[in-house]
């Protein structure tokens, strides 16, 4: 590990990532890595500049000749996979809405009540699992209530790569000290969870905890309408679809697709609206359309990211369809080699 010092922070990067880096640039030893958001960074050296994702921000002049000790927070350099799909510059986005909560089996408005999910979305759970379990992923992004992460967690089960999720803690200097791990092949076996408010189900405000059917014969069917599926007209002290927009497709831009760029597959377990204004950005939907979108609960989507651009790769709209998705050629080699390297 190489102990760095910048003009913001102190942080460490992987020496190994380090060599692989100056390597790359032929220039052993010293390289300046120049941060330019949260989640990318340069490096310049004698063969020009080469990405690569951090974890921090500010300018850092690494050196592979001191050592500190191994920190959760790695240098992710482009360079650094192996994997083809990062040759082809093509990753796997997977969108999950939570399976059914307890709050949703009683048509209750929910939002941002933090509700368990319902044995019956627990099953849904694990069949999104199963319908994923041969596409890559290397992060999870979930919000921060506790449907979005069992329903993450439960579909890992299923995964055939067996890569452990680990929730990430970051809360406090000490969570993330106690949370440490120190053994570089557990890092390797482990995928990063991370939970994110910004992902949150939309607040629905005084309408949380009321029965929809309720609400819509006191306040009529239209009305209740308006409050769940138009764009910008919130419900009483709650947030519009766009005031929910504004967080979620804002964390997506600024902290998700980065790790897309960085040759990352993603996953994300989230909720019916905050997915909706994601989805309204992916497949750049009008506020008229977006009106008619609907998600089902455990029922998960497919994007290829490439080239800059979101590809929608099949994505069953509801139950009853078969868990297919149109498999790109390295989703396929994907598969492949899973098939030939697992028992
Ligand atoms: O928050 C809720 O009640 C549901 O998760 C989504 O509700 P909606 O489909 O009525 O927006």
């Amino acid at each position: 590990m190489a102990t760095t010092t910048s003009h913001h922070l102190v942080g460490t990067i992987q020496t190994s990532e380090i060599n692989k880096i100056s390597a790359f640039h032929n220039r052993p030893g010293r390289i300046s890595v120049k941060f330019i958001s949260e989640g990318i960074g340069i490096v310049t050296g004698r063969r020009g500049v080469h990405h690569c994702s951090l974890q921090k921000s500010g300018l850092i002049h690494a050196s592979t000749s001191q050592s500190s000790l191994v920190d959760p927070v790695q240098l992710q350099s482009t360079k650094s996979g192996n994997d083809s799909r990062k040759k082809s510059n093509e990753v796997a986005l997977i969108l999950i809405r939570h399976g059914e909560s307890l709050w949703n089996e009683k048509n209750l408005f929910t939002g941002c009540v933090d509700v368990p999910l319902t044995e019956k979305g627990v099953e849904e759970a694990i069949e999104a699992g199963r319908r994923i379990s041969n596409i890559p992923v290397d992060m999870i992004y979930t919000s921060a209530l506790i449907r979005a992460q069992m329903t993450a967690m439960l579909a890992m089960t299923q995964h055939r790569r067996k890569k452990v999720p680990i929730v990430m803690h970051d809360e406090s200097e000490r969570a993330k000290a106690w949370s440490q791990i120190y053994s570089a092949e557990t890092k390797k076996q482990s995928i990063p969870v991370i939970a994110a408010w910004q992902l949150n189900e939309r607040m629905y405000g005084e309408l949380q905890g009321l029965n929809k059917q309720e609400t819509a014969d006191r306040f009529g069917k239209e009305q209740v309408h308006e409050w769940r599926r138009s764009y910008d007209i919130p419900p009483p002290n709650g947030e519009s679809l766009e005031m929910c927009a504004e967080r979620a497709v804002a964390y997506f831009k600024e902290q998700i697709e980065p790790q897309l760029l960085n040759g990352k597959n993603v996953m994300i377990s989230a909720h019916g609206n905050s997915l909706r204004s994601i989805i309204m950005y992916l497949d750049r939907l009008t506020s008229q359309e977006v009106i008619s979108l609907e998600l089902s609960t455990g029922i998960p989507m497919l994007y290829i990211f490439k080239e800059g651009k979101f590809i929608r790769r099949g994505s069953p709209v509801g139950p009853s369809e078969a868990g297919v998705y149109a498999y790109t050629r390295s989703l396929a080699l994907y598969r492949q080699k899973l098939d030939e390297t697992l028992p």
